[in-house]
């Protein structure tokens, strides 16, 4: 069935988008050429990066973009700077970005980016060099009106300033609406920051409520304390619930009377470690087993799989995390009662304020916190209500009522474009 080939030994995650996609389309009843239309991105480019290092060498790093689908509109999605970044993940990445604009009824298809580097092993003048670079290498196939870029793993409002500048010095003229997630003081939304945590805080509310888990006294693991775990763990904490564990890309902490959540966000560094200050570390592995309410795997893809499925012991799992749960994993804990909300639907709070942030761009009027977040958990009811209901109507899991959601979208803006017939 797949197309993909990839270095990632166990869980090829665009083998994993192309699984659940192959189920939608087979689940809609529509023709091959459905499924065809959207296995693969409709443009994918792989560039080199020369960067002057600080000690005078010269890196050649390999950069990706990939724009998914483009038949809704212009794509849009994150740039990941990560050592384990890869094409094919670059890709699924931005067939989930097309499932999560979808669901959110955005008016994008997916894009997403990718290089392959270490930026915790970099100087603030190398990855300035880096960010600049990835720019003019891909500036030909983004824009506000064709792929707006966002951040993701170990980027942030910095890297995005870098890259607005960079753009606009290409295009000669002030370019905000090309890239999201900008510093305030450039065109950056209020509230985009926390965004994706606050919108995986509304989904957790809406779930505990359908699943009878009183949110005040529920206890919760966050796996990854950077931009989403970290907020997300403080919304939790600061609403009542026990945060009993998290972790980053060192280890975990697992207390369960609850671990000092504010006081870790005051000592956490820029990529989300916090992990050097205890002296009970245990590996990411054994956190994910621990006993908690619901369990929130906001790092990496690729962490609940066939080999743990079958030792977690939570009632739902949320997936802030793009990727995190394989469908062999999704199968087992289906058949625990575990219940799974699906990352297109738990994380699309960043996207959606992105996509504030761009209209806010494209008008020259700036709205207050109080509209964006007011906005936010419109747009976070009305995905989950959708999503939930889909699922109740075809009686399957909410990831594969998500890609129903979606895919009809996607299928049915290529069919009126004369792409794709059924
Ligand atoms: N930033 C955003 O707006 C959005 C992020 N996401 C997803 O949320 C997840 C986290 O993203 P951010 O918080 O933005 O990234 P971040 O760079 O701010 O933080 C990443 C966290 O993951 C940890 N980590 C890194 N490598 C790891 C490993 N090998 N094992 C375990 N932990 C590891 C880091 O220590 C850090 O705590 C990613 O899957 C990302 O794609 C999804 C939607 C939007
Ligand atoms: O804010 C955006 O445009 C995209 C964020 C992102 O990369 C994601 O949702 O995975």
């Amino acid at each position: 069935m797949s197309t993909a080939t990839s270095n990632h030994a166990e869980a090829n995650p665009l083998v994993e988008f192309q699984h659940n996609l192959k189920d939608a389309c087979e689940l809609l009843r529509y023709p091959e050429n459905v499924y065809d239309f959207l296995k693969e991105p409709i443009r994918f480019l792989q560039v080199r990066i020369p960067v002057k290092m600080d000690d005078g060498t010269t890196v050649t790093f390999t950069g990706y973009r990939a724009q998914h689908n483009d038949a809704v509109g212009p794509t849009k999605g994150g740039i990941r700077f990560h050592p384990e970044v890869d094409a094919d993940e670059v890709k699924a990445l931005s067939g989930w970005m097309s499932l999560k604009c979808g669901i959110a009824d955005l008016p994008y298809g997916g894009g997403k980016g990718g290089i392959i580097c270490d930026p915790r092993k970099m100087s603030m003048n190398e990855l300035e060099r880096l960010s600049r670079g990835y720019v003019r290498a891909i500036s030909q196939i983004v824009g506000p009106t064709k792929d707006i870029p966002a951040p993701d793993v170990f980027t942030n409002a910095q890297i995005m300033a870098w890259m607005m500048d960079e753009y606009s010095e290409i295009r000669e003229f002030e370019s905000p609406g090309f890239i999201t997630g900008k510093p305030i003081a450039l065109g950056g939304s209020v509230g985009r920051e926390t965004a994706t945590s606050k919108g995986v805080f509304h989904v957790y509310n809406m779930i505990c409520k359908i699943k009878g888990i009183d949110v005040k006294n529920s206890r919760v693991i966050v796996q990854g304390f950077g931009n989403v775990g970290s907020y997300l763990a403080l919304f939790l904490h600061e609403q009542g619930a026990k945060v009993v564990g998290i972790a980053d890309a060192n280890g975990g902490v697992y207390d369960e009377n609850g671990l000092d959540i504010p006081s870790l966000m005051d000592r956490r560094d820029s990529f989300g470690t916090v992990t050097h200050l205890f002296n009970n570390v245990i590996p990411n592995k054994d956190l994910l087993e621990k006993e908690c309410d619901i369990l929130i795997p906001a790092a990496l893809g690729g962490q609940i799989t066939k080999d743990n499925a079958d030792r977690l012991k939570c009632k739902v799992v949320i997936e802030a995390a793009n990727g995190p749960t394989t469908h062999e994993a999704g199968e087992i804990l289906e058949k625990r009662g575990i219940d799974v909300v699906p990352d297109v639907l738990a994380n699309s709070g960043g996207v959606i304020v992105s996509y504030f942030e761009w209209v806010q761009n494209n008008q020259g009027y700036y709205w207050s916190e109080a509209e964006v977040d007011t906005k936010l958990q419109e747009k976070m009811e009305a995905s989950f209500h959708k999503v939930y209901n889909t699922a109740q109507e075809y009686k399957v899991n909410m990831r594969k009522a998500a890609y129903l959601v979606s895919v009809r979208r996607l299928a049915e803006a290529g069919r009126l474009r004369g792409w794709v017939s059924f």
